[in-house]
């Protein structure tokens, strides 16, 4: 059975790069089958086919072992070098190929999601005496999930089944079965045998049942210009630029490579997350000229009609054909690193176009066995290789639509900050719970207009510490000479805004995340926010200091450094006591961490004397 039928010759630009990934094992032939392309398109040089020549030679080989031509993979993985892909090139007078080829184990998972997630088409490759392993079913799904639209399944070897038609019908109704629940766009299968070269670039003589194109036709053939996404203009903002013109004139441009859609001269855009909309003046492709359109996969720079605060990292789109705005993303994710599996609460810098941002990782929906789909709801954590559903809550918004809409837009890589190494890439399937179009309201107040500058101080210490009494002394201050300032204290915070939380670590996390927004408003509004919160978890603390500086707020952490047994003596409520007797569970410093801060900005010790001589400890080290 073959569905490729020869249509219409579909339109093909000339020289149109086509990126392939190849997936499978050597053992279903795939070495031999890229050689083969590799020297029927004559891609090779005359010493690489002298040298696989001579060593067919010696080995008593009758012809050539094409396959010598790409076991650079093998021989790197036995000399146990990491390879990520091997990229090969070739090119024909209709089209210009790059081949990622991947192993096909899957300890090498993360290798074909490395290789793969810009193919245009995937090869996948099925040896018609073993027919659809378990294997071919872990490619498809990866091919699947990467959204790669183009699948041509090459049942290999078919020299060795006689042939037989009916067994290579057999083999691509086994995989339309299996495809049936995947998403998967165009399927095309060709019968060949890549030792032979047939149906390789020249039709096979021994099976002249096959209707279609040999796969280099196939290859020069397959129609992908639909598959660019013309509909979503999408312009990641990559850099600034601000020539200085003799005229002294303010030329800023917008520079970036187009994600998707098309953007035209006089085009009204938005851009996000600010809000703000413009016109497009005009538009400069490569090397300088002025274009009037610009299209998916161009760089450019524009030039807009007025005067806005844009940076890298932001978006040019339509108004009205917005990307999701938001902080909260469902995906789809391959864990990459080898030292440490990815876990839920873990942090990493999200990367996704030209935006970065902290991101968190909220929650580990499933773990997925990439070869029997089935989904594990128990496992809370991706080791090497592993993919699975997450969901991720990032410091600052994100632009990004469905990976299934834009693969551009829609991808990301996970970045661990202390390596800065690659640990993870991500397809986007959704935003979470918000409606995505929130975008930032712009206010006609800015922070210059307000009377008062806003800060936030954070107290945190165990449980009697004297947090509490800290911080009334210092809003009292604060109030008598004019400023505004706000006591939150996480007693009464726990009365209305975090009455739903409980001591368990979560709730905790919650907790400091809710009071740190909260604070932050304070702040931004000109009030001084004086938080009194035991905030055990340094990363959430961190955190808590994020958030501010990501709005330019001034935060200061005060660390109430009151020994556990000094707290115990004072016990004000009880607690401790009712804590040592089990009464209450999860109790700081009893059954429930603290984490001592490590840089607070102050601290402060009992030793500091009484809250009104701490409070001055406290404003003379803050300059406040
Ligand atoms: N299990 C347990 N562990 C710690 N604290 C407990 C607990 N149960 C009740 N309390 C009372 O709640 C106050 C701590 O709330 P916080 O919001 O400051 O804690 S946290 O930041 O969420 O860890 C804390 O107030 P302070 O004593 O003023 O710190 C306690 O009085
Ligand atoms: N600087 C201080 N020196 C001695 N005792 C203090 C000091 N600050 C607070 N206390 C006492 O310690 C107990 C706990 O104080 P509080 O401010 O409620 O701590 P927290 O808010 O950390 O639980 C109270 O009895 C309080 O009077």
């Amino acid at each position: 059975m073959s569905t490729d039928s020869v249509a219409a010759q579909p339109l093909v630009r000339s020289g149109e790069l086509l990126r392939l990934a190849t997936a499978g094992s050597v053992d279903d032939g795939k070495s031999t089958l890229i050689g083969r392309l590799l020297y029927d398109s004559k891609s090779i040089f005359t010493d690489q086919l002298e040298s696989i020549e001579a060593t067919s030679a010696a080995r008593g080989d009758t012809q050539a072992d094409l396959a010598l031509l790409t076991d650079g993979l093998r021989a790197e993985r036995e000399q146990g070098i990491t390879i990520d892909v091997a990229y090969r090139y070739f090119a024909t007078p209709r089209r210009k190929f790059i081949i990622a080829d991947t192993p096909g184990h899957v300890q090498y998972t993360r290798n074909m999601v490395t290789g793969a997630s810009t193919a245009d088409l995937a090869i996948i490759l099925i040896d018609a005496r073993k027919g659809v392993l378990e294997q071919t079913r872990r490619h498809a799904f990866l091919s699947s999930l990467l959204g790669i639209p183009h699948l041509t399944i090459c049942v290999n070897k078919m020299d060795l089944v006689d042939w037989s038609r009916e067994r290579f019908d057999e083999i691509c109704s086994e995989f339309v079965d299996f495809a049936a629940k995947l998403n998967v766009g165009d399927l095309t299968f060709i019968p060949l045998s890549a030792l032979r070269g047939d149906n390789v670039v020249d039709k096979s003589a021994a099976m002249p049942w096959y209707e279609g194109r040999p796969l280099l036709s196939h290859l020069e053939n397959v129609h992908i210009a639909s598959d660019r996404n013309l509909i979503d203009a999408r312009l990641p903002v990559q850099y600034v630029i601000r020539p200085q013109t003799a005229d002294g004139a303010d030329h800023r441009a917008y520079g970036g490579t187009v994600a998707g859609g098309v953007f035209a001269r006089g085009d009204e855009i938005v851009v996000l997350p600010s809000g703000f909309t413009t016109t497009i003046t005009d538009i400069w492709g490569p090397g300088g000229t002025r274009v009037d359109e610009a299209f998916a996969s161009m760089a450019v720079s524009v030039e807009l009609a007025d005067e806005i605060d844009i940076v890298r990292g932001d978006m040019l789109a339509r108004p009205n054909n917005r990307p999701y705005v938001a902080r909260d993303i469902d995906a789809m994710v391959c864990w990459f690193a080898d030292d440490a599996p990815l876990t839920e609460h873990s942090r990493y810098v999200l990367l996704t176009g030209t935006r970065a941002t902290k991101a968190e990782v909220t929650g580990v929906n499933y773990r997925l066995d990439v070869n029997t789909l089935h989904r594990d709801t128990e496992s809370k954590k991706l080791a090497l290789n592993e993919i699975g559903r997450l969901t991720l809550r990032t410091q600052q918004p994100v632009m990004f639509d469905s990976y299934r809409r834009n693969r551009e837009t829609g991808s990301f890589i996970l970045i661990d900050e202390a390596t800065n190494a690659t640990v993870a890439a991500g397809m986007i399937t959704a935003p979470v719970s918000h409606d995505s179009h929130i975008v930032w309201q712009t206010t006609k107040v800015s922070r210059e207009h307000r009377p008062h500058h806003g800060a936030t101080i954070w107290l945190t210490g165990l449980s009697g510490s004297g947090k509490s009494s800290l911080a009334i002394e210092l809003e009292r201050r604060f109030v008598a000479e004019g400023r505004p300032a706000y006591l939150m204290d996480g007693d009464n915070l726990r009365h209305g805004l975090n009455s739903d939380l409980g001591f368990g670590d979560d709730d905790r996390r919650e907790n400091i995340r809710r009071t740190s927004e909260v604070a932050a408003l304070f702040a931004d509004s000109g009030a001084v926010a004086i938080v009194s919160l035991i905030s055990p978890f340094a990363g959430e603390r961190v955190r808590a200091r994020e958030i501010h500086a990501e709005r330019g707020l001034p935060f200061y952490e005060i660390f109430i450094d009151t020994p556990l047994d000094e707290c115990e003596r004072r016990d004000p409520k009880g607690l401790y006591a009712r804590a040592r007797r089990g009464e209450i569970s999860q109790f700081t410093g009893i059954d429930s961490p603290y984490e001592r801060p490590e840089n607070a900005d102050v601290v402060v010790t009992p030793t500091d004397g009484t809250p009104a001589e701490a409070a001055d400890t406290v404003l003379r080290n803050l300059g406040l």
